[in-house]
């Protein structure tokens, strides 16, 4: 239902709120009594929670509330509100004799019963409602506080941002119950601090609140994370669609209005929780997806794909920070008469040997060790300079000689060995790695044409 009137809007909303706390004490206290004595309050409870929602209604009627004399505008709210206070009379009357301890909260529903009849004799008194007076009679009776806590299986972790204590406690009481752990804050403010070191699955967020309203806080959390990241239900007491595509345009992933309809709002928290678990494994995957595209399926070591791109990122910084970059690039010796000597599954098995062997030599993290190629192994190393490459190479070749893999066909040794070939290169702004490879390579040539089993170096550019 549209509101009429802005001053509408609010009128309502502070009526609707004690109504609503007792709605949801009602249907808890209702969810939970004890078989012993369902037969005897059941009825009681459902006859009040049926004068509440016709209470409901009558504050939803799109009549204007907002200008003239309460009672000329709302007429039979008297009836209404000593209906409701007899069922709740009766309803206590019997808990008092047998079932106190069955319902503690009982006095709950009384006091929101006792802010309701207030806030409506307040509104009864005035020559003329008037919002500013109905606003402040209603905020000086309910002192917002805050409070913490919750615990609860892996259903997912929640946090309320409500202004109102009642509403954040009943909320959370009905959440834990389903299986949720559930955190409350009572401010904007307080939601978006809490947001800096904690995590949750949703978000359900008051759209009215005096210090930081909804859309404010919304729109901090969508600058940090998208809906997929950080899913918001906005809970919101308007019922007009202005203020529903309001917060879905804002960012909101879904909305709810007050009063809530419980099971309504269990499917729609369930439906967020379960749509940003499968958003983060997806996600997960592809991540994963990702690093086994950079791994070489025989050697387990970086491929191609993942050389290339390191030693470009490797090559920008090096051209911002002015550091050198050395690439060592490393073939096996006569490696197509050791397959053809051994066979093919010896050459694969000498292949994952040389390339633990290569990447056993590296001690820095971001050195990279990757198979170039065929028998071809290469190794980056950032910020280093031609003697360290040189000395690194040095490690690499002494590590494959000492695998001692026989290689009956080499006329180097009667084991696999390794050619090497080193360059240094300070990147400017206008050379490309490639002159790098180039560099390394005809190192390279160099240790194969002097006899192999050696490193090779052309130097620095
Ligand atoms: N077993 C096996 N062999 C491979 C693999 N990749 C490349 N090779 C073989 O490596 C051999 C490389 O031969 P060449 O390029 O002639 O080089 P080489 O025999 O090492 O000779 P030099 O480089 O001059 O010492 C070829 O026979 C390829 O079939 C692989 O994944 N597994």
């Amino acid at each position: 239902m549209a509101d009429t009137h802005p001053c509408d809007a609010h009128i309502r909303h502070d009526l609707r709120t004690p109504l609503n706390h007792m709605i949801g004490y009602t249907e808890m206290l209702l969810d939970d009594l004890p078989p012993t004595c369902n037969d005897l309050l059941s009825p009681r409870l459902k006859t009040l929670l049926d004068d509440a929602y016709r209470m409901l209604e009558t504050i939803n009627r799109p009549a204007p509330m907002s200008s003239g004399h309460f009672d000329g505008l709302f007429p039979d709210w008297r009836a209404k509100m000593a209906l409701i206070e007899a069922d709740f009379n009766g309803l206590k009357s019997t808990i008092e004799n047998a079932w106190q301890e069955a319902c503690p909260d009982v006095e709950k529903i009384g006091s929101a019963i006792g802010n309701m009849r207030a806030l409506l004799e307040s509104l009864s008194a005035k020559p003329s409602i008037d919002l500013g007076d109905a606003r402040s009679q209603q905020n000086a009776r309910e002192t917002a506080t805050h409070a913490t806590g919750g615990s609860g299986h892996a259903g997912g972790h929640l946090l309320i941002v409500d202004d109102r204590q009642e509403n954040l406690e009943l909320m959370q009481r009905r959440l834990i119950r389903e299986g949720y752990r559930v955190t409350v804050s009572n401010s904007g403010r307080e939601a978006l601090d809490r947001l800096e070191s904690e995590q949750f699955d949703v978000i359900l967020l008051d759209w009215l609140m005096p210090d930081m309203s909804g859309t404010e806080v919304l729109a901090k959390i969508r600058s940090k994370s998208s809906a997929h990241e950080q899913p918001v239900i906005v809970v919101t007491a308007r019922h007009g669609s202005e203020t529903i595509v309001d917060a879905l345009t804002q960012g909101a992933n879904d909305y709810l209005a007050k009063p809530l309809d419980f099971p309504v709002a269990l499917a729609r928290i369930a439906t967020q929780v379960y749509l940003r678990r499968v958003t983060q494994q997806l996600a997960d995957a592809n991540r994963q997806l990702k690093q086994f595209s950079y791994i070489d399926g025989l050697t387990a070591i970086a491929n191609r794909r993942k050389f290339d791109e390191y030693l470009m990122t490797t090559w920008r910084r090096a051209q911002q920070e002015g550091a050198p970059v050395s690439l060592i690039l490393i073939d096996v010796d006569y490696f197509k008469r050791y397959n053809d000597s051994l066979g093919h599954e010896a050459g694969d098995h000498a292949l994952m040997r040389v390339a633990k062997a290569v990447s056993s030599s590296l001690y820095r993290v971001k050195d990279l060790a990757a198979r170039y190629g065929g028998e071809e192994f290469a190794v980056i190393l950032p910020e280093t300079e031609l003697a360290d490459a040189l000395s690194v190479a040095e490690r690499v070749r002494s590590a494959v000689m000492s695998l001692e893999l026989p290689h009956p066909d080499s006329t180097v040794m009667p084991v696999v060995t390794a050619s090497l070939g080193v360059g240094e290169w300070r990147p400017t702004a206008f050379c490309e790695p490639s002159a790098l490879i180039n560099l390394a390579d005809k190192g390279l040539y160099q240790a194969k044409a002097s006899g192999r089993n050696q490193v090779g170096t052309l130097g620095q550019n």
